[in-house]
């Protein structure tokens, strides 16, 4: 079976993860990696090109197309409805949810110098970085974890927001990289199969489903899909499966991080359906709040 995917150092590493699962299971599987959009077009700032899909769509034509057996994704970047005809058929056991503040120094973001540049294209973690420092100048950083990691080195910024799955699976030994308590984005740290429904892949990939991760995922995503903004707007859910209870703990921020709310919920949680319906019930506290009713309206203008 072949298995498409971006081609990163990272989105390789995620795609055999895939690969060593399914082989678990008796299948054979190869690896064809896909250029996308959001990997050819490196200045636009993500949330300008209809960001959220732009790695994704190029994959999910050629599923449909027939031209692979699935695609494997960063589950972050994957919008929650799936074009007709694919679903997301599993994920793998979650890697470390959180960000890492990446600087030469091994600086926080306490004590970074007044005015420093930091790159990040995310709009949570530009909303959560100036909630704490309203002096930071956050710059569009995108390419791959490695060209960011360059600029870094380069002097172009000085600190970088990186989600820490992806500086873990990589390998990476950064001296300079402390975690950030910031909330993460619904998915981060989770990698999804993504097939055509009805497929032998969809059914070899629900068997290994991680069930614990789909929950926290099915929950968090839930909740982003209730905004109906995608990642244009800097929302962050969380969420933590134990014991049979799913607590998922969820944000929205102004774009400048000058206001924000924020709500939690715990609850017993079995089966997707019962994940979803902790992730509605959670955004339902949190829609009538008058920064979220200003942000869905200004985000749609
Ligand atoms: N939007 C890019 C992206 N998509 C997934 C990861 C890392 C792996 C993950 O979060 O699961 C990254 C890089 C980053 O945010 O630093």
């Amino acid at each position: 079976m072949i298995l498409l995917t971006r081609g990163s150092p990272l989105a390789r590493i995620q795609t055999r993860g895939w690969m060593d699962a399914l082989e678990s299971l008796g299948a054979e599987t190869t690896l064809q990696a896909v250029s996308t959009h959001g990997d050819r077009d490196r200045t636009t700032p993500l949330p300008c090109f209809g960001g959220f899909g732009a790695f994704v769509k190029a994959l999910e034509e050629k599923l449909l197309a027939g031209e692979g057996d699935g695609a494997v994704h960063s589950l972050k970047d994957v919008p929650v409805a799936q074009p007709e005809g694919l679903v997301l058929a599993g994920v793998l056991p979650r890697g470390p949810v959180g960000d890492l503040l990446v600087t030469r120094e091994g600086l926080s973001l306490e004590t970074l110098p007044p005015g420093a540049r930091v790159g990040s294209s995310s709009l949570r973690r530009t909303a959560q970085g100036l909630r704490v420092r309203k002096d930071l100048r956050f710059l569009c950083c995108r390419g791959n974890v490695q060209t960011r990691l360059r600029k870094l080195e380069a002097g172009e910024l000085d600190a970088l927001i990186l989600a820490e799955a992806g500086v873990r699976r990589l390998g990476l030994d950064l001296p300079g990289a402390v975690r950030l308590p910031f909330l993460s984005t619904p998915g981060q740290g989770a990698v999804a199969l993504e097939a055509r429904a009805g497929s032998v892949l969809e059914s070899l990939a629900r068997q290994t489903n991680h069930l614990p991760t789909w929950l926290e995922v099915c929950g968090e995503r839930q909740v982003l899909g209730a905004f109906g903004k995608g990642c244009s707007a800097p929302v962050a859910v969380q969420g933590r499966y134990e014991g049979g209870v799913l607590t998922l703990e969820a944000e929205v921020l102004a774009l400048d991080g000058s206001q924000s709310v924020g709500a939690s919920l715990g609850g017993p949680a079995g089966t997707e359906e019962e994940a979803r319906a902790l992730g509605q019930t959670l955004w339902d506290s949190l829609a009538e709040a008058p920064l979220v009713r200003r942000l869905l309206e200004e985000v749609t203008a």
